[in-house]
């Protein structure tokens, strides 16, 4: 089984958590699968919220109703992918640069399922680059301020957000207490969003495996 196939089978699992209503479906490679999956048990649900144009256009493909967040009030299921969880089921997020809105859908869900393939699971966050949204003109002076808290930003060139905003990856971070360091990169002023989902982690996390899917769940 290839990283791929891993994906499929973790994210096929999470339709396990699909009880109707209104879902919030995140973004990725994960996500597809999941959305694929969706399709086939679509007459369970009365539409999806959706954390990307690209999950919109996928999701409406399916015949899947998409629906604006403000019209759907709170919602019981958010499913998405991760670019790293820990054990406490805090994420980076954003590789896809859909951080935002990602961040806005699970906060307005009542359970985060996260699904991913093994390779996702790591002792402490960081390897992965940070992604962090920011505001055009504040890309450089955002910057400035990551490296003064030692990591080392890289613009992502030639990408724009869902929200007209820039990227920058930040590197040589070593994340040892993720929800304050959420904190400290949120203030700065110019941030829009950063990657580090440890405010509001996952509740489940569902990783493909060789021997089958193992589920973590938050305590
Ligand atoms: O945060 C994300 C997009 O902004 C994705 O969930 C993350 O990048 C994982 O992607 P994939 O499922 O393709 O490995």
């Amino acid at each position: 089984m290839n990283q791929d196939d891993l994906k499929r089978q973790a994210a096929k699992a999470a339709l396990d958590y699909v009880e109707g209503g209104v879902i919030g479906v995140g973004t990725g490679s994960t996500v597809n699968h999941f959305i694929d999956a969706l399709a086939t048990v679509k007459n369970r649900i009365e539409g999806a919220v959706s954390s990307s144009e690209a999950s919109t256009q996928r999701l409406r493909q399916h015949g899947i109703e998409v629906l604006d967040l403000n019209a759907a009030g709170e919602l019981s299921l958010y499913v998405d992918g991760a670019d790293e969880s820990n054990a406490r089921l805090e994420l980076i997020k954003g590789g896809g640069g859909a951080l935002t809105r990602e961040k806005i859908v699970a906060a307005a869900s009542a359970r985060f399922v996260c699904i991913a393939d093994e390779s996702k699971l790591v002792d402490r966050l960081g390897t992965f680059p940070l992604p962090v949204e920011v505001i055009p003109m504040a890309r450089s002076y955002v910057a400035r301020e990551i490296v003064q808290i030692g990591g080392t930003p890289a613009w992502r060139e030639g990408f724009v957000t869902d929200n007209g905003n820039l990227i920058l990856d930040v590197h040589n971070l070593q994340i040892d207490a993720p929800a304050e360091l959420e904190t400290r990169i949120n203030d700065i002023a110019g941030v829009v969003t950063v990657g580090i989902f440890a405010l509001r982690p996952a509740d489940v996390l569902i990783l493909g495996s060789t021997q089958g899917n193992k589920t973590l769940t938050r305590d």
